[in-house]
Formats: structure tokens, sequence, C-alpha cells
């Protein structure tokens, strides 16, 4: 503190327009200001108290800006960025078993991983997402890839009772898993290890067991699809003769570190084990809604206290990763499905963007919120646009009016990765070009484009 009893820190971000904090009572501030010291937010409020209060060693004045949480994609394949566009308007089980398991056997390998969500970063990232949520194969690749870009990533090392890209041998597993545990061990801060079992047709009961049980000795996220289809609701029911979330359960699977992908198929009782457990639902609209899967009973998921995040899924089922439209999708679509239009207000489906979405990441204390204490994940929206004025509420903005490409400034960690719309940490025309060149790979790919006209097959 100097005699003047302002205190120094290295950034303040000031004059924004309208501060949207995402803290419980979803707080917005107009002409606000966030002080941002080691990477963490020590203040958040109206700029002309924290002016008086701070020196910044960095000054950044924000007019015509919304700030904001950065978004938290609670759900990605990162790397199936280099099969955007490869098997559109089929069924999941088609796409999956002829369309993506075969290129990702004869595609996915360490090099591909890190290019593919290398690209997955630049997009997020350019788009607003601070945080996101994977699960793949040659997670360590994946992790490389966050760490060049400076985004924040929880990293889900698949898990599969079938041969899979980076395991041949699916009765390795185990060992596969340290070993990625291990190399986990040697990340930055930034980004935290997960293990992600595919789904429960393809991991069977002992999997199932010890993969969570790992999970919970090492204190990790455990992540899986469950119910996304009607397919796998009823293949579960006749294997086990239950319902895929009282099947888990059995199992112990289901707790506050549990994320569930999709919950398309949840009938009301699944909703209230869930509940129950503290798991948590990663709803990805857009995906769903491309493969037919469905649509997830979210208003009844919000009822009952379940976390609900968003995510985008992998661009081979979406095909971007950007949750603004995930946002504007999610708030209008369960309006229409339940015929009432008070279900999933801006308020509460910008939370599951942000402050949702990091809980059910398991990330709550770290991101999700401007709340002094948390680390920096910003991302600052250009508002002085025609599509965006008059503003009477940034709420309402941000989730029916905003889109991606107003993202204007992003800052990870304190770090500012995005400044004027271009990504400062990684060479983007670089990336698009090396994307290009494992693109050409899967292009002359017959087993995947076997009709010759360009749609998969
Ligand atoms: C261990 S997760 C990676 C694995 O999952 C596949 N995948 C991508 N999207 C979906 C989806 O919506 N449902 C089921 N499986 C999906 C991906 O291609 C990888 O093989
Ligand atoms: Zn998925």
């Amino acid at each position: 503190m100097t005699k003047d009893h302002t205190a120094t820190v290295d950034l303040l971000l000031t004059r924004i327009d309208w501060l949207v904090l995402c803290d419980a009572d979803m707080t917005v501030v107009e002409r606000g200001a966030v002080a941002v010291d080691g990477g963490v937010i020590v203040d958040a409020g109206p700029c002309d108290a924290l002016e008086a209060r701070y020196r910044a060693r960095e000054v950044v004045r924000l007019p015509g800006h919304l700030v904001m949480p950065g978004l938290v994609n609670t759900h990605v394949h990162a790397a199936m960025t280099l099969f955007r566009g490869i098997g559109d308007d089929l069924p999941l089980q088609t796409w999956l078993q002829e369309v993506i398991f075969p290129a990702e056997a004869r595609h996915v390998d360490g090099a591909f991983v890190e290019l593919g969500t290398v690209l997955a970063c630049a997009e997020m990232l350019l788009g607003g997402t601070t945080t996101f949520c994977d699960g793949y194969f040659f997670e360590e690749a994946a992790a490389r890839a966050a760490a060049r870009s400076g985004i924040r990533a929880v990293l889900g090392q698949g898990v599969l009772d079938f041969p899979s890209p980076d395991l041949k041998d699916p009765s390795r597993a185990r060992a596969r898993v340290e070993a990625f545990l291990e190399a986990a061990g040697s990340w930055p801060e930034t980004l935290r290890p997960s293990l992600f079992c595919h789904a429960p047709y393809t991991c069977g009961p002992e999997t199932l067991r010890w993969v969570k049980d790992l999970c919970r000795r090492r204190g990790i996220l455990f992540q899986i699809h469950v119910s996304e289809t009607r397919w796998e609701v009823e293949e579960i029911e006749r294997k086990y003769g239950k319902r895929p979330v009282f099947h888990l359960d059995e199992l112990g699977v289901l707790d506050s570190l549990t994320l569930c992908a999709h919950g398309v198929w949840l009938d009301e009782d699944e909703i209230g084990v869930l509940a129950e457990r503290g798991a948590a639902v990663s709803h990805n609209v857009e995906s769903n809604l491309k493969l037919a899967s469905g649509m997830a009973p979210v208003a009844a998921l919000l009822r009952a206290g379940v976390p609900v995040g968003l995510g985008t899924d992998g661009c081979a089922s979406n095909n971007d990763l950007d949750l603004f439209s995930e946002m504007a999708l999610t708030a209008r679509l369960h309006k229409a499905v339940t015929g009432d239009p008070t279900v999933c207000p801006a308020r509460d489906v910008l939370r599951m963007a942000t402050v949702h979405g990091a809980r059910a990441v398991g990330l709550a204390h770290e991101t999700g919120s401007l709340e002094s204490g948390k680390r920096a994940d910003l991302i600052a929206l250009r508002i002085d646009q025609p599509h965006l004025t008059p503003l009477y509420d940034p709420i309402s903005h941000v989730v029916y009016a905003a889109r991606s490409s107003d993202v204007n400034h992003v800052w990870v960690d304190g770090r500012q990765v995005v400044r004027d719309g271009q990504l400062l940490t990684l060479d983007v025309p670089e990336i698009l070009r090396e994307a290009e060149r494992i693109a050409a790979a899967v292009r002359s790919d017959t087993h995947i484009w076997s009709d010759g006209s360009g749609n998969s097959v």
C-alpha cells in the first residue's frame, strides 16, 4: 500500500461500459472496472471506486465494451476440428461406427491431436471461450496444444473397451492411463487431467468401476457420454436391465466430480438420481439437433438443481466451437419444446455458459465468474455496433443478440491472449496451412469419401 492508500496491481481494466460478473446475484455494473494481480481478480466494481483504489502497471480503458467471464465449453473433442464437416446428416450410431471411428483409426495420432487441438484453441479463444473440457486420445498432445495457446482446460484421456487410436490393445488401458496421469504431473496449473469413459455401451462395468475409482483417488473429473440416443437407453436396458443412469449409479460412478455429456433421454427418476449425487450434465444442443439425437430435458434438470453446463461437442457433429450460438439456441429451443417462454431465461443460460459450466468441470473455485480470488479469465465484447444497439439489458444481449465475432479482447489467467480480435499466442495463418496439409490426407481417404461425391458414407 502506498501513502495515498492505493494498492499497486498488475492490470486494471477500466471505463468498461457494462460489466457482467456472473456472481450469485448476476450483478451488472454500469461503468465498471476489474483489478487483476498475479493472474487473480482482486476486485471488480464501479470504475470510479477502483480507479481511486488501485494503481496498475497496465491500464486498459474499454469504452464501448461489455466485459464478462470467459465462457466454459463443458464438452468438446477438440482435435476433431480436423474432421469438421465429415459425416454430415447421419444418425449417431451410423456416424460413429461407419465414419468417425474408421476415420480416427486411420488418421488420429499425436501430431493430429496437437494440431487439431491448436486449431480448436484458436477458434475457441477468438470466440470468447477461455476454458474447455476435452475428451479424446493422445491427450498429452492436447495438453501441449492448450499450453501453447494459453487457454485453460480439463483434458480427459479417452478409455474404451475396444481398440482406439492410442491403444490398439485395450487390455493395457490401466498402463496407458497411468502414463497419462504421470505426464500430467508436469503440466501448468491452467491444465487439469481427467479420464473419459466413452459411453456405457463401449465401456463395461469393470472398466467404469476402475476408471472412476482412479478418478476418485486422484480427485479428478470423470467424464462419460450418457443417454445420448434412444438406441443407447434401449441397449443398456437390454444388456443390464436398467436405464443408463441407474446402471452408472449402481456401479458407484456418479458424484460431484462426474460429468455426463448429453443426457438427452433422461427420465424424471434419473434426473432425481443425478441431483442427489451432485453429478453434472453438459448440454450440447447443436450436436443433439444435428445428429437428431433429441432434445435434453434442460428445464427439468435446472428445476432439480443439477449443474448444467454448455458444450459444443466435436466439430464433426456441430460443426463449430461457438458457445454464443449454443447460448442463443439453448435459450430459444427449450421454450418451444416446453411451450413455456419463461424456461431457460437469459440469466440461467449465461450461468450455464460460465459459472455453472465451471462447476460442472470441477473448476468452481477458479473460473466462471468475476469475483475476488478467482483466476482472471475475462472477455471484452465490442457493443458499439448496430446489432447490439440500443442496449437495455446486457445479459439479454449476451445471450440473444451477441455473436462470437463481437469478442475483441480475451485474458486467461490474467494474461492477454486476444487483442483487437487478433490471437497473440499462436500463428493462425501457419496453423491453417498445417490443417490443410492434414486435411489433404483425410480428403484423399476413399474409406471416408467412398462414393466420390464429397459426401461421407
Ligand atoms: C473418449 S471420447 C472420444 C470419442 O468419442 C467420440 N465422439 C465424439 N462425439 C461423440 C458423441 O456425440 N457421442 C459418442 N461419441 C462421440 C469421438 O469420435 C471419439 O471416438
Ligand atoms: Zn461427445
